[in-house]
């Protein structure tokens, strides 16, 4: 099948490798001219015959300006896919825009990074049946081989909201792990924590790819020195928070992790702080000076 790609970063340039290979024919446009095959959007549209499928891969905060752009060049009976990590709450005003020319609107949460070219992408996929079934032979092709790894989870909105809820969980499993390894490494019982991490890859309950992952970094870097404690965070943690929040869900774990990343960011917590001078006023209890 013909596909447009838009954005050719470390994620949208894998997929469009995995689709050449899988017979795809895909023009790809970025903005860095080395990796585009074409130099403009328009020349990317131009290039397409109708009614044409363009997949948009680029970083959220310039994905509403390259689909307006975008809708300005398409035509009735076209789609757009938005496979970044787009607020859901985007997706349906974003259709509805798009639905007043004929244009269709697909949201898909992709995940597998890097790795995906190889594995295959889990995709997550909203929008109207008619368009997703349209676009199956781009989808089989970039999800892994065998039945797992692809859902049409709903209507428009339903493929961002899974992807959220899964870095939600991706939050809060690294999380898991991290303390486990700090723990690990704080006792005076296991001399060989990589060892351990490196064991529970099999034959264990949490054996997974994200501890797998652990081992790999471990084994570049036994103590994690090269690497410091600060872990910035892009929207997905926090918006899964935000829904908790608004549908009443406890959400205990997840939202600890997302508050472990704020605070590794600090230099000094002024909330510890706060709690050392509270202790002082009250009980004269030492506080540490600079
Ligand atoms: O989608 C992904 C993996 O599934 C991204 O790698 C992830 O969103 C990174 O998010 P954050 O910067 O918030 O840790």
């Amino acid at each position: 099948m013909q596909l447009g790609l838009v954005g050719l970063g470390r994620m949208g340039g894998n997929m469009r490798e995995r689709l050449r290979r899988a017979g795809h024919e895909v023009v790809g446009y970025d903005r860095n001219p080395q990796v585009s095959d074409v130099a403009s959007l328009g020349d990317l549209v131009g290039k397409l015959s109708a009614p044409r499928v363009v997949w948009v891969m680029v970083p959220a905060g310039v994905t509403e300006a390259t689909i307006d752009e975008l809708a300005g060049l398409m035509s009735e009976g076209d789609i757009i896919i938005d496979g970044g990590n787009s607020r859901f709450s985007d997706d349906r005003p974003r259709a509805e825009r798009l639905g007043t020319k004929g244009i269709g609107y697909i949201d898909v949460g992709v995940s597998g990074g890097v790795w995906g070219i190889e594995y295959g992408y889990g995709l997550m996929v909203g929008g109207a049946d008619e368009h997703v079934q349209r676009c199956m032979p781009i989808f089989e092709s970039l999800k892994p081989e065998g039945p797992y790894g692809f859902v049409h989870a709903g209507g428009v909105g339903a493929g961002h909201y899974a992807k959220m809820v899964h870095n939600g969980i991706e939050y809060g499993l690294m999380h898991a792990y991290a303390e486990g390894y700090e723990l690990l490494k704080a006792s005076e019982y296991v001399d060989n924590v990589p060892g351990v991490i490196k064991s529970w890859r099999e034959g264990t309950v949490v054996k997974s790819w994200l501890l797998d992952l652990l081992d790999r970094a471990l084994d570049e870097d036994s103590e994690l020195a090269g690497i410091r404690g600060y872990a910035e965070d892009t929207g997905e943690g926090r918006w899964t928070v935000e829904e908790a929040i608004r549908l009443a869900v406890p959400m205990n774990a997840i939202a600890a992790s997302l508050f472990a990343r704020f605070a590794s960011r600090q230099e000094d917590s002024p909330a510890m702080k706060a709690v050392a001078a509270l202790r002082f006023q009250f009980g004269g209890h030492a506080v540490k000076k600079d």
